[in-house]
């Protein structure tokens, strides 16, 4: 009898920025009440699902060394959730290549969950809906619905609430990444640590941004980002301010550092403007690595799969 291996899965899932960061008070339940749109980005981390005989993570890439391999891997987390779920063990080889700055505050744990969850839906036929997906997904973390969703949306709650945002045009960003990360729940606390001592200035609502979107109109937009945690970040990372000086002085529309940071994201005009800046800043010396990116992207998506997984 002739038996039928199956062909792993391959799943590309995009890194994000928060454009609008709003963040409220801390609930009972230690999050924040959070409005923010995301867009997600061509910055993407590929995640590869091969049939084995127990789970396993192997991890290659930018950061690939402070990854770990082991419970404490989102990836993990995600593929013994979902296995649970189907009702079998989760055997599979997870291989994870990453573009995505580890602890950056572009959420590139959160995509390589939404990878999984989207690869073993295929590997393993569950045939579970988008909507099912992103019922898992908030259990493993704020961020990951959105993996699973891209594009530009506008996120309410813990920022699992997602609404589609209508986006024109392509955006063009340069991704600074910084030495080092920093720490997500270090950063809300830093936020409420320097509201207690009365300062920084909270940001308004999202209409005008969600307005020049709708223009695709980035100059607009440039003057409109707003990140209510950039003022913790830049309080436990002092030498950003230095970085997003240096993107403004470059030709860069505005900068912004990227949800929690460190990672800072800087908007330009043209993909032309977005080489020219890059190559500056990496000449001033003050990140560790730079990308061009743009936005809006796709969420996780299938890229290769056995012909029955459809990708
Ligand atoms: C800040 C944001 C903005 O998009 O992204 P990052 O900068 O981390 O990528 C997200 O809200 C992060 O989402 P995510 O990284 O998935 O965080 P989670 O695992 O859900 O939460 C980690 C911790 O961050 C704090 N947290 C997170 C989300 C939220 N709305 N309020 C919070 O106070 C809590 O201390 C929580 O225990
Ligand atoms: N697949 C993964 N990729 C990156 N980091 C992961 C992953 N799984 C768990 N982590 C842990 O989660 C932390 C936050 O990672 P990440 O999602 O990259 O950043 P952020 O929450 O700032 O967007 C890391 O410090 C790392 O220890």
């Amino acid at each position: 009898m002739l038996s039928v291996v199956p062909r792993p899965v391959t799943v590309r899932a995009p890194a994000k920025v928060n454009l609008h960061l709003a963040v409220g008070d801390l609930r009972p339940d230690g999050y924040h009440e959070l409005t923010t749109v995301f867009q997600a980005l061509s910055l993407t981390d590929q995640v590869e699902i091969f049939p084995a005989k127990e789970l396993t993570i192997r991890v290659r890439g930018e950061g690939a060394r402070d990854v770990p391999t082991d419970r404490g891997n989102l990836v993990w987390k995600a593929a013994t959730r979902l296995a649970h779920l189907a009702g079998r063990e989760p055997a599979v080889e997870i291989a994870i290549d990453k573009s995505i700055p580890v602890a950056g505050g572009m959420a590139g744990g959160s995509a390589d969950a939404a990878a999984t969850l989207l690869g073993l839906n295929a590997l393993w036929h569950l045939e579970l809906s988008r909507t099912e997906l992103a019922a898992l997904a908030l259990e493993l973390g704020s961020d990951v619905p959105f993996a699973l969703h891209g594009a530009t949306a506008i996120g309410t709650g813990r920022g699992e609430k997602l609404l589609p945002v209508l986006s024109r045009n392509t955006f063009h960003w340069v991704i600074a990444f910084a030495k080092g990360g920093l720490s997500t729940p270090d950063v809300f606390r830093e936020l409420d640590r320097l509201r207690g001592a009365g300062q920084p200035p909270r940001i308004g609502d999202a209409e005008k941004l969600m307005q020049s979107l709708a223009a695709g109109d980035a100059r607009q937009l440039a003057g409109l980002l707003g990140n209510d945690l950039q003022a913790a970040a830049l309080s436990l990372k002092p030498e950003l301010r230095r970085t997003l000086r240096a993107g403004i002085t470059a030709g860069a529309l505005a900068g912004i550092v990227s949800g929690s940071g460190p990672t800072c994201a800087f908007l330009c005009e043209t993909s032309d403007a977005a080489i020219e800046v890059s190559a500056e800043l990496a000449g001033a010396g003050v990140c560790r690595s730079l990308r061009v990116a743009t936005g809006p992207a796709p969420g996780a998506r299938v890229v290769d799969a056995d012909a029955s997984g459809k990708p």
